[in-house]
């Protein structure tokens, strides 16, 4: 059996009795009920992820930053050269980028992923060298990959969260890097719910109204060049996707046969979770969303996908700073339920 396959074999249901526990725990503790909001929701939710009441406490965590380059850059959607992926990368492994600094705020481990970037970057240490191909071709086109590259590059996202898992990391951040990746992720949404181009295409990194207006065309334009079907995510990964989406997804189905949270970033890891849950619609027990980014393509797949942001700062910025922002509200909500006194055990009186 392929990675593919028995990962997605081996992602279940959440266990109903460990969430009814922590259920009732939330309801006995020494607050109100119902007055700690989403997270006594997240919480009761981990614990069914994890099938015990309460849920191992998500940490140590590490955000996997997925870097990957898009052929349909060459389309004139951005005003940023491709290049800038790899230098990046260089970037993020030097400690330099935005990522590093909000997750060293909160004791997060950074690993990069070279999973398509164009030009191959210096070798830094700690780069995980995992390139499917060296960027996607132009979606406009033809399909940016194969479908043997779409699932390969699952594979690798798959493969880094079994290895994070391993090394003893209890929750999952999503990243990403890829000059044009914007456009990639409004086609993805697109395609997934239905949605026109022009709610789905955002400004990205900063364009003007011209130029989002041609990057709409471009998304429309290359929906209509695939028979997509919704039915068929590989295919639909694979003619207008990016490889970091793709490993992304991997993450998130990686993260949930594990039964380990993986808390999502913003549009690229929308997108990418559209792809995940349609391999697997269990696997959407273990994702929380970290954040909703200024992207309209992002609400609409946080939408379909029924999950509810942590954290709404107007970023739009990627590399998984929405994720890592959020990272401690999980864990603030996992540790209520854990240490936090049930009137009971407190001597303290219940409402009349
Ligand atoms: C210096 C720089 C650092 C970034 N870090 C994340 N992104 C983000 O912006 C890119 C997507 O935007 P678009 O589709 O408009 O190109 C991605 O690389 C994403 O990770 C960056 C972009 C730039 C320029
Ligand atoms: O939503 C995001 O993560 C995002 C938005 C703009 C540019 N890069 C990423």
């Amino acid at each position: 059996m392929s990675l593919l396959s028995s990962t997605v074999a081996a992602i279940g249901p959440a266990d109903a009795a460990a969430a009814a526990q922590a259920r009732d725990r939330q309801a006995r503790m020494t607050k109100p009920a119902g007055s700690l909001g989403v997270l006594e929701d997240l919480s009761i939710r981990l614990a069914g992820l994890a099938g015990q009441c309460p849920p191992p406490l998500p940490e140590p965590a590490a955000v996997a930053v997925f870097a990957g380059d898009h052929g349909v850059h060459a389309q004139g959607v951005t005003p940023w050269p491709q290049e800038v992926t790899g230098q990046m990368v260089a970037n993020f492994l030097a400690g330099g980028a935005v990522v590093n600094a909000f997750a060293a705020q909160v004791g997060a481990a950074v690993t990069v992923v070279d999973v398509g970037v164009a030009v191959a970057p210096a070798a830094g240490a700690g780069l995980l060298e995992r390139n499917v191909r060296r960027g996607t071709r132009d979606m406009t086109v033809e399909p940016a990959m194969t479908r043997d590259e779409a699932i390969a590059a699952i594979e690798v996202g798959i493969a880094v969260a079994g290895e994070l898992v391993d090394a003893g990391h209890r929750a999952l951040l999503t990243g990403d890097m890829g000059i044009a990746n914007t456009t990639a992720s409004a086609a993805l949404v697109a395609a997934f719910t239905g949605a026109d181009a022009a709610a789905v295409t955002g400004a990205g990194t900063g364009i003007d109204a011209e130029t989002l207006a041609h990057k709409t065309e471009v998304v429309r334009r290359a929906l209509a060049r695939h028979d997509l079907d919704a039915d068929d995510p590989i295919g639909v990964l694979a003619a207008v996707g990016g490889l970091e989406h793709a490993a992304i997804a991997g993450l998130v189905l990686g993260g949930a046969a594990r039964r380990v949270p993986v808390i999502l970033d913003g549009v690229i890891a929308g997108s990418a979770t559209l792809v995940a849950a349609a391999l697997a619609p269990d696997c959407l027990d273990a994702v929380v969303a970290g954040h909703r980014s200024t992207e309209p393509g992002h609400g609409v797949a946080l939408d379909h996908l029924g999950l509810t942001p942590l954290v709404d700062l107007s970023l739009r910025l990627g590399e998984g700073t929405g994720a890592v922002l959020a990272l401690p509200l999980v864990q603030a909500g996992v540790r209520a339920l854990r240490d936090v006194a049930t009137f009971d055990s407190a001597g303290v009186t219940e409402k009349q």
